[in-house]
């Protein structure tokens, strides 16, 4: 009788939640079947074809580009469908739309530590925030920041040439040792806190920083792990705890450190010039702009800056070394492309391999611009970004109900040969003014584009261009020894990676799994 019972109960629990599901997606499954998708299975959707590893993910999803002409998709993972938006129109459509700026999954994944700052927000909130951080991307500042860039990267090329002299055929794997780099530009110029991961220093703030920026990723990929109360019964939910509290431990005293400082040393206003007492005051951090913020009448409480510091140390890091690293990789397989950019540095610098650029000479180096473009446009730091339709509404000619799951895969959308000819040819010339085709602004967004567009872009620029000038000046590049793969490989979903060569997985980032081998050797 009681078997009865229990079976009838769980039958019950699986029909109520059948039903609830098809009301609460009924409208979703009946439009969402005009976009074209890959052959789904009940209540798995299309997770079994996904993969269950990361490198399988990027590897199937370039498969389904190809599968579908590079035409907008969906793919349902488990009940649930994302519309993977590859056609540029339609990017476009909503990445200029004010009210498709709405985020929920996987962003919600992230709120244990980024809160509701900036790149988890929506609505009031996310305006005040970019009203309040806006400041802080004045040039006058960026000029400050472009110091601690200066200072760091100088560092960071002596470590790369001990580190290359040390090793056969001058051979390093660049993406483990340019994240040193990013780490300590990110919290000096956040926090004003120097950690010298560049030196190998150990640092609570940076460890605990790489627990909580490997969790987010875990999560985001992972169907079991997206579950709270899942993850509460994982060792990873402890390891967060306590990296959380080890964040805000040491915030909580840079906080305090800082705000007296900024009683000797007022900031500076974006509208004066520099003058003496200004000038012995220390380099401006982001954090000061949010200790003498004003939101509504009121000052920003500790878990506000802790957000806004947080997101700025979690957006502003990761996706600027991956930039470098990928910089560097192209420059490597494109002797052509490096002898044009080494000799606009020669141009600028010299022989001088050291000397620190400017601000303006950085604004003047169109050619190393063009190489930006062109490696975001093959390796976008940033592969996919989401929206979810607040309302129902119209995408061009399709429409959506209230709740869809919007994918905007910036990786992929910069490969689609609709819009790009030889895409897979590192070509930076392509975005030139001067050539015949020429690139439309969302065919390739990898900053985004909009009203929610990368705020720290000017800032990753300034990054990029310091670093990528010392290198080209200080070293040759050159591919690993035994590496065969061209980029049209890495991008061919059905190539098997053999020594030395990448095998590109996303995270939140886009990566390797097998590092990222290059030969740097010092110039004569
Ligand atoms: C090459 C380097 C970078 C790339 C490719 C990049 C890319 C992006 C992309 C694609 C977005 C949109 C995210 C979304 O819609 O979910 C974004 C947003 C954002 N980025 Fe970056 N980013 C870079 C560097 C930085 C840096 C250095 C900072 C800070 C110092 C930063 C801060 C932010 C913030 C705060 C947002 C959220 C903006 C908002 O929603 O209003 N990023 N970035």
């Amino acid at each position: 009788m009681f078997d009865f019972l229990f079976s009838v109960g769980i039958l019950g629990i699986i029909v109520l939640f059948a039903i609830l599901y098809r009301e609460r997606y009924k409208r979703l499954i009946q439009h969402i079947d005009k976009f074209k998708g890959p052959k789904k299975i009940p209540i798995l959707g299309n997770v079994l074809q996904l993969g269950f590893t990361p490198d399988a993910y990027l590897k199937n999803v370039m498969k389904w580009y190809k599968q579908f002409d590079y035409k907008n998709f969906y793919v349902w993972i488990g009940p649930i469908p994302f519309i993977l938006l590859v056609e540029s129109k339609f990017v476009e459509h909503v990445l200029s739309s004010n009210t498709l700026t709405y985020k929920e999954d996987p962003y919600y994944l992230m709120y244990p530590w980024l809160g509701r700052g900036l790149l988890t927000s929506n609505g009031h909130q996310w305006l005040l925030r970019r009203k309040l951080i806006t400041p802080s991307f004045h040039f006058k500042i960026l000029k400050e920041f472009l110091q601690v860039m200066n200072e760091t990267s100088g560092r960071f090329i002596e470590l790369l040439s001990r580190e290359a002299a040390g090793s056969k055929d001058q051979l390093l794997d660049i993406q483990n040792l340019v994240p040193r780099l990013t780490i300590d530009v990110i919290c000096e110029t956040a926090m004003g806190t120097k950690v010298n991961s560049v030196e190998g220093q150990p640092s609570e703030i940076v460890e605990a920083i790489g627990v909580l920026c490997n969790i987010i990723p875990e999560r985001v990929l992972s169907c079991l792990k997206r579950i709270e109360w899942f993850f509460m019964c994982t060792p990873m939910y402890w390891q967060q705890k306590k990296a959380l509290a080890t964040l805000r431990k040491n915030f909580a005293k840079i906080i305090e450190d800082r705000r007296r400082l900024l009683e000797t040393f007022p900031p500076i206003s974006n509208d004066t010039e520099e003058d003496e007492f200004t000038s012995k005051r220390p380099k401006m951090a982001f954090l000061d702009n949010l200790l003498t913020a004003d939101v509504e009448g009121k000052p920003l409480s500790f878990e506000d800056i802790f957000e806004e510091v947080s997101t700025f140390m979690f957006e502003g890091h990761d996706t600027t070394a991956t930039a470098i690293i990928f910089g560097i990789y192209c420059l490597a397989w494109t002797p052509r492309v490096q002898k044009l950019a080494y000799d606009e540095q020669k141009l600028i610098f010299g022989e001088d391999s050291n000397r620190h650029p400017t601000y303006d000479e950085l604004q003047n180096m169109p050619y190393l611009d063009l190489v930006i473009k062109e490696t975001l446009r093959i390796f976008p730091s940033v592969p996919f970004i989401f929206r979810t339709a607040p309302n129902d509404t119209h995408l061009l000619d399709k429409f959506l109900p209230k709740g869809t799951a919007m994918v905007i895969p910036i990786f992929g959308l910069g490969h689609n040969p609709h819009n790009f000819d030889e895409p897979t040819e590192f070509r930076p010339e392509r975005f030139a003014n001067t050539d015949r085709t020429k690139v439309n602004v969302f065919d390739s967004v990898p900053f985004s584009a909009g009203a929610r567009n990368c705020i720290g872009q000017k800032f990753a620029l300034l990054e990029l261009k310091v670093i990528l000038s010392k290198v080209l000046r200080r070293f040759q590049l050159l591919p690993a020894p035994l590496a065969k793969q061209n980029i049209a490989d890495i991008l061919n979903p059905d190539y098997e990676p053999g020594k030395q060569e990448v095998k590109m997985y996303v995270s939140i980032t886009l990566k390797s799994l097998t590092g990222v081998p290059v030969r740097l050797v010092e110039r004569k």
